[in-house]
């Protein structure tokens, strides 16, 4: 499996590479709405910012959802690579690996930062999610991996997006 970025749209903007993980398990997926900062009031999974040279982007995964709930995954498994870019709002281009796990250790809790539930598989609230997430989650919870690159033209609008499976 490939992940570099080579066939997405080019891009010179500096980038920030973050992470952003997904428990799945028995037909439920943990989400957290996030307390504060970033995407605040939003379901999501759980990632942040990899603090580069210090960590490998596992390791950062690893952190953040055990910093925002608790959990520590046992087969996190690489689901793929998003990137964001936006018009106007941020002059970075996202970089997000994503991750998925069905095996964790810990009970999730909430935390400062964000507030962990189970959501049915099949009633996930996309509405209250970034608007990309009904794009890709379906296909990473059905256990594909992929490449993505999204433009937004407000923090609301996806401008337009390409999206590839990946072997
Ligand atoms: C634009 N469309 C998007 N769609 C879905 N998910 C998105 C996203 N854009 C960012 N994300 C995720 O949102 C989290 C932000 O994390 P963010 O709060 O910035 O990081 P971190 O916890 O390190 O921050 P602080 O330490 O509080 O500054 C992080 O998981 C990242 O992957």
């Amino acid at each position: 499996m490939s992940f570099t970025n080579e066939t997405l749209i080019p891009c010179d903007k500096k980038r920030k590479i973050l992470t952003l993980v997904f428990i799945v398990e028995d037909k439920k997926i943990l989400l957290g709405m996030k307390k504060r900062g970033f995407g605040v009031g939003k379901w999501n999974g759980f990632g942040g910012k990899v603090d580069v040279g210090k960590e490998t982007i596992e390791e950062a995964a690893q952190r953040e959802l055990q910093e925002e709930c608790g959990l520590t995954a046992l087969d996190l498994q690489q689901r793929g690579i998003i990137f964001f870019e936006f018009e106007k709002e941020i002059d970075e281009l996202f970089e997000v690996h994503l991750f998925m796990a069905t095996k964790y250790s810990g009970t999730a809790a909430e935390t400062e930062e964000m507030l962990p539930e189970w959501y049915d598989l099949d009633d996930i609230p996309y509405r209250f999610m970034w608007v990309d997430d009904k794009h890709w989650l379906p296909i990473a919870i059905a256990g594909k991996n992929l490449k993505a690159h999204f433009v937004f033209s407000d923090m609301k609008t996806i401008k337009n997006f390409e999206l590839q499976l990946l072997a």
